[in-house]
């Protein structure tokens, strides 16, 4: 009987005893940055990645190619783009795609304004793509603008959750060893079914792992490895670090990637990633607000509430008075929510000076940004017409805002003199101020809402 845990034990998330339960060459903990002499910002190597993207998306079944398929409005590639470029030490990106998708992609690049990127055609196959990528690269193509580089990082186009960190890591691994992939634990168990549809054997799933994105190569191995590959490989392979160790020798370090790192499949996969994406950009909310009442100023209330209620958000706030400093600082730290405070007013005026910013910010070139105009009225003092003339206004001009990828809502709050009613309307303000944030529904834009 071969060691290990009993074969229904579930996969842990370090992979245990890898090293011990695995061939020698296969796997270990990579090594650790700072015994390669380098860390994440300063990588000593000259880096590219090659993205195929030249795919159909059978499986995903919707007629567009799953990698232009819009999350909260903007294409899947453009999220897995913005994830390497913010990487400073990948000096290119060379992405493959089919040439009718060419001015498609030509167009995404320069809506969402991405950097270092090159496009060559794709292949019939995912290998065959990524072959094209790499020829790209190599020195002996005439008139190209790219340069060989010494690492060159693989990652699927459709992969949108790739952390610096790991792309790091596999960098610094296939310096070391020639090859280096991400792996995950395996979710189901693998078995092998006999020709008339039963099982044949099952492998014990605790010593396996299932084969991720991002992997990495000394350029000069998996070049050698696609130039010297059958027909058969480019057209049915589907693991590079195979072609590495078939026809380069090479023996791969594997290195723990994190859950975030699957490959979107399937619709359902469309879903999971937006809820991630939203989930990542609704971790702050500013309070924005005059600073002319001071210390009982109701955005304060409203602010204390807000951190009660949503107590895994950061809460900051920014003085509209000052819009130079705090507010600009808030944005260039990417906060993607805003709360604007009116006190005891019907008209706009701080939201539309707030709204002015963030346009000329271009905050929201890449996610939607949601601003809550908040208005505290008391319900016994106003008339009805004054809130209707509210909602016209912010009907039309929503729509103008929504044109700029900024989702704005008015929110009507009692403004009561009673402590403890004020304390009721503010718990429901905070209450739809979260649900606006984390859902971001376009279909709420220009809605006055009443807490
Ligand atoms: N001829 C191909 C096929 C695939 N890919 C890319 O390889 C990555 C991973 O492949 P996969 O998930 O299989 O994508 P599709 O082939 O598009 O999906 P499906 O297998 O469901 O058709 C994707 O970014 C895909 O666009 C590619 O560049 N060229
Ligand atoms: O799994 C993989 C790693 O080895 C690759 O990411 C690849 O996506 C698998 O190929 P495909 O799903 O296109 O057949």
């Amino acid at each position: 009987m071969e060691p290990g845990p009993p074969s229904g034990s579930r996969p842990t998330e370090q992979g245990p005893c890898l090293s011990g339960l695995l061939g020698a060459h296969q796997a270990a903990p990579a090594s650790s940055p700072s015994a390669a002499g380098a860390e994440p910002g300063r990588c000593p190597l000259s880096v590219a990645a090659v993205l195929p993207a030249g795919g159909c998306g059978e499986r995903m079944g919707v007629p567009t190619p799953k990698q232009f398929c819009p999350i909260l409005e903007r294409p899947l590639i453009s999220y897995t783009l913005q994830a390497l470029e913010r990487v400073c030490w990948i000096k290119d990106i060379v992405v493959a795609v089919t040439s009718e998708n060419m001015e498609a992609m030509n167009s995404i690049i320069q809506k969402y304004q991405h950097k270092r990127i090159s496009l060559v055609e794709a292949g019939g196959t995912r290998h065959r793509s990524i072959f094209n990528g790499l020829k790209a690269l190599a020195e002996d193509q005439p008139d190209s603008k790219l340069s060989k580089p010494e690492v060159v990082i693989i990652h699927d186009a459709v992969r949108p959750f790739v952390e610096e960190d790991v792309l790091f890591k596999v960098v610094i691994a296939a310096k070391e060893h020639g090859a280096a992939g991400a792996i995950r634990p395996l979710v189901s168990t693998v078995i092998s079914p006999s020709a008339d549809g039963c099982l044949d054997h099952s492998l014990e799933r605790a010593r396996y792992r299932a084969s991720e994105m991002p992997q990495a190569f000394l350029f000069d191995v998996i070049y050698e490895a696609y130039q010297q590959c059958s027909d058969y490989d480019l057209e049915f392979g589907t693991e590079c670090l195979q072609l590495a160790l078939k026809y380069c020798h090479t023996n791969a370090k594997l290195v723990e990637g994190s859950p975030d790192l699957w490959k979107v499949t399937y619709k359902r996969d469309l879903y999971a990633a937006e809820s991630i994406i939203k989930e990542r950009i609704s971790q702050e909310i500013c309070v924005v607000m005059d600073t002319k009442e001071g210390e009982e100023h109701i955005g304060l209330l409203l602010e204390a509430v807000l951190k009660c209620e949503l107590n895994h958000v950061k809460i900051t706030s920014g003085a509209l008075q000052h819009a130079g400093s705090d507010l600009q600082r808030i944005i260039s730290e990417q906060c993607y929510n805003f709360v604007c405070v009116n006190v005891m007013t019907s008209d706009f005026q701080d939201t539309q000076k707030l709204l002015s910013i963030l346009e000329e910010s271009n905050l929201s070139t890449l996610y939607p940004v949601v601003v809550v105009s908040v208005h505290f009225l008391d319900f016994k003092l106003a008339t009805l017409g004054q809130k209707m003339e509210n909602l016209m206004w912010i009907r039309g001009f929503a729509k103008e805002m929504k044109r700029r990828n900024i989702l704005l809502c008015g929110l009507l709050v009692c403004y009561p003199q009673d402590e403890q009613k004020l304390q009721e309307s503010l718990k429901q303000a905070a209450i739809i101020i979260a649900a606006l944030i984390k859902e971001r529904n376009s279909g709420l834009v220009g809605q006055l809402l009443v807490a």
